[in-house]
């Protein structure tokens, strides 16, 4: 197997093992699996295919370090965080190739994700000094109640390959800030970022046993399993697929845990007549293609009004068609490959599903074997309609299916008529049509004019099928902490004069 090595300045970033327990460490088991890149399909290295007694070790290690990491101040907390945000930036260049390599995305999407990435530790950092409580007053003038917060303990973080350290860092910032400790099962497919910003966490003095790694691929339903049955573990945050959050919450059931899922979504993506043309397909290209499509706030459906629609059309096309879609680490790449063949051979299905029933490829629409296995051309569909397999499944690739429609109340309708609910888009020059279309859709998020929805200022998160809890902005805290109420009794009351 041919492995090619891309150079990184500092070397030590790509490192190939769990990080448990502050060590560096192989598997129990001695498995290891191969990480390819997805571009080539070229060997990158191999990680270990942990094993639950792994994950066990993880957890024993994390259950050690919580009583010291949850006693330390807020204040104390947030500068190691602080630090690592700074860690993480000082390394962009080495994390942002780590991502490319074993993610396939362009240089320029790796590079804004390493800055995405630590966007949340600075945020978290911040909030870290922050965790209020407060005095009620009681019912009963001899009784006092007060509320504070605590960390829920250790938690379980699962983390998908599409934005392997942003993800990550949105669990982690508010999690160690909170003051639990974690054990973090990355992606099997692009496991090596995440352990790039886990040796930064130990450089910026996150103690040991407060963050912990287990990587693995095959063994990945059996290591969740594990975290959702595991008793220590208090809390578990995923962020994938609605299939395996379900999958996650009935397994959680016994232990009752607390689950943070942030799942599939079905963005409708709205231009009324009275857009400003130029920023709806700014914005299109944004939320669509980004990531060559595989993003969870991807548009997917993208609803464009009569009087609009066919100018619509030709400026997308003509956008779309100056898109250099090659290899991330190819400086003029805009559009890199997707992660596997079977999310190519998902996306030639919608796009054969949507031709056989009547929809026209107005550019794209095939592989591009010429480049590598894993390429898909950035690909326009007119004249679709909710019929096609498109409208009501998540593609996650560089498909952007057009729907007509004629009146406000009809593309809220159709808009809403899906079973999840993470993200929507709209455009239009009205405030009135605005405010009535945000607030009916059924959707965790609106973005207004621009296709950019996430910040780790915005709380971000689903309604419906799309999942539960917030992650980022001042929200995210509550997902990793609990509430305790403190009553006292018996306090003598004496009538005083008010100074
Ligand atoms: N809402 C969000 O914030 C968000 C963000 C990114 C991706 N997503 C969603 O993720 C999906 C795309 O990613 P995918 O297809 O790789 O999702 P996936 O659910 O198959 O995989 C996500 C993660 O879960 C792990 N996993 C798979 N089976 C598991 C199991 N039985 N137990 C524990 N972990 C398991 C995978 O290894 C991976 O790390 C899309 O639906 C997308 O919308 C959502
Ligand atoms: O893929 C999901 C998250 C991406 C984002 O927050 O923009």
């Amino acid at each position: 197997m041919v492995t090619t090595v891309p150079s990184l300045q500092d070397q030590s970033l790509f490192i190939g093992k769990n990080y448990i327990n502050g060590q560096w460490v192989d598997s129990c088991g001695g498995k290891t699996f191969n990480v390819t890149d997805p571009a080539t399909g070229l060997h990158i290295g191999t990680c270990p295919e942990s094993t639950v007694e792994d994950a066990q070790h993880a957890v024993d290690a994390a259950a050690a370090a919580f009583p010291a990491w949850r006693s330390k101040s807020g204040r104390e907390r947030g500068r190691v965080i602080r630090r690592w945000y700074e860690l993480v930036l000082e390394n962009k260049g080495d994390i942002a190739t780590l991502i490319t390599w074993e993610n396939g995305k362009a240089r320029v999407d790796a590079a804004g994700e390493v800055v995405f990435a630590a966007s949340f530790l600075e945020w978290f950092s911040e909030e870290a000094a922050r965790i209020y409580g407060d005095v009620v007053p009681h019912s009963n003038a001899q009784m006092r109640a007060q509320v504070i917060r605590e960390p829920v303990g250790v938690c379980g973080l699962i983390t998908p390959w599409n934005f392997p350290i942003a993800m990550a860092a949105r669990k982690l910032g508010p999690a160690l800030a909170a003051g639990c400790t974690v054990v973090l099962k990355t992606d099997g497919q692009a496991p090596f970022s995440g352990n790039a910003i886990a040796v930064l966490a130990e450089r910026a003095g996150v103690p040991r046993g407060v963050l912990n790694v287990v990587t693995a691929l095959e063994n990945t339903p059996a290591i969740g399993k594990f975290m959702c049955e595991s008793d220590t573990i208090r809390k578990i945050s995923f962020t994938g697929s609605t299939r395996v959050g379900r999958i996650l919450m009935s397994q959680s059931a016994h232990t009752l845990k607390g689950l943070s899922l942030e799942l599939g979504g079905n963005a409708p993506f709205i231009v009324f007549n009275d857009a400003d043309l130029d920023l709806a397909i700014a914005g299109t290209v944004a939320s669509k293609f980004k990531v060559s499509g595989q993003t969870c706030v991807c548009a997917n459906r993208i609803y464009v009004q009569d009087g609009i629609y066919d100018r619509y059309v030709a400026k997308l096309t003509e956008v779309v068609s100056s898109f250099k879609v090659g290899h991330g680490f190819d400086a003029a790449t805009s559009h890199g490959p997707l992660i596997h063949a079977a999310a190519v051979a998902k996306v030639q299905e919608h796009v054969d599903d949507a031709v056989k029933h009547g929809a026209r490829v107005a550019i794209g629409g095939r592989k591009m074997p010429s480049l590598g296995p894993n390429f898909f051309e950035p690909t326009i569909l007119i004249n679709v309609d909710d019929r096609m397999k498109i409208a009501s499944e998540e593609t996650f690739g560089p498909v952007a299916p057009i729907f007509r429609f004629s009146t406000e109340d009809e593309v809220i309708a159709r808009a809403n008529n899906a079973s999840v609910g993470l993200a929507s888009y709209l455009f239009s020059q009205d405030t009135g049509t605005l405010a009535r279309v945000s607030e009916a859709l059924q959707a965790g998020m609106v973005a207004i004019n621009t296709g950019v929805i996430s910040d780790a200022s915005a709380p971000f998160g689903g309604v419906k099928h799309s999942g539960l809890g917030r992650e980022g902005s001042r929200y995210g805290m509550e997902d990793y902490m609990q509430l305790k109420t403190i009553i006292t009794g018996n306090v003598k009351v004496v009538h005083r004069a008010q100074l």
